[in-house]
């Protein structure tokens, strides 16, 4: 590539973007479980449910990423893309998302030995996390690396939550809210990178097909999380 994504997009780089980004709206911020979060509709128990479920995805996410970095031959992508795990993960001294999801979860009633056993998880949660761990490990990394863009859409959906939390939801604790607030700056700058890895690799129609339908499996997976929490604590 001679540009850069900072010098601006390759027009054909631009067209890619623009059909990516077009799958903003099927994005989870549409499912009706969200809209409702976000309009301060759901009761406790439903907020318990949701975090419950959701920590098999933040389970997964790291576990994922291992599969992109151990089918990727490229050591500069590696290194870069190691992060995200460590940012799940932690370090010694430096609490990672795991973590900061079990807080949210304490925070919202839910005790993270509960969390932890999946007591609570739906099993179309966890087979549609498990999809997205097996598509990670089998697909070529590149487009492994595809699915990942759910995040381009996930920083307005983060705001918004995080408003509707402090807003309506004021039973759970502030201090337990910065998980999202970390992803504020996490999902631009992990988004920023997978989009260049998209778009250094995959220009053939074939693969820029494959990379559009991977964000397509990627949003259905994450869905298809939402109804299945739906189900189990419908309104
Ligand atoms: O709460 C959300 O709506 C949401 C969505 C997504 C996403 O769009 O995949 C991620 C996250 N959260 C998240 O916290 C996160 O760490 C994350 C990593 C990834 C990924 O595919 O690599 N997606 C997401």
């Amino acid at each position: 590539m001679t540009e850069t994504l900072t010098d601006g997009v390759r027009a054909a780089d631009g067209d890619l973007v623009d059909r990516l980004r077009s799958q903003a709206e099927r994005y989870h911020a549409a499912h009706p479980f969200h809209v409702r979060m976000n309009a301060g509709e759901l009761s406790p128990a439903q907020i318990r449910g949701w975090v419950a479920n959701r920590f098999c995805y933040q389970e997964a996410i790291p576990i994922k990423d291992a599969a992109i970095l151990s089918n990727c031959p490229d050591v500069a992508v590696r290194r870069r893309w190691i992060r995200r795990i460590t940012d799940h993960d932690g370090t010694d001294g430096q609490e990672g998302g795991i973590e900061a999801w079990l807080r949210l979860g304490e925070a919202c009633g839910v005790p993270r030995a509960e969390m932890l056993d999946h007591r609570h998880l739906v099993p179309a949660v966890r087979f549609a996390v498990d999809a997205y761990i097996t598509f990670a490990r089998t697909k070529p990394w590149t487009i492994a690396v595809a699915s990942s863009l759910t995040e381009l859409f996930a920083p307005d959906l983060m705001a918004t939550r995080l408003a509707a939390f402090e807003k309506y939801y004021t039973w759970i604790d502030p201090e337990g809210l910065t998980y999202f607030r970390n992803r504020l700056h996490q999902a631009p700058r992990d988004s920023e990178h997978a989009l260049e890895v998209v778009l250094e690799h995959c220009r053939t129609p074939e693969t820029e097909q494959q990379a559009y339908d991977a964000l397509a499996f990627k949003n259905d997976m994450l869905w298809a999380v939402m109804d299945g929490i739906d189900h189990a604590y419908p309104s």
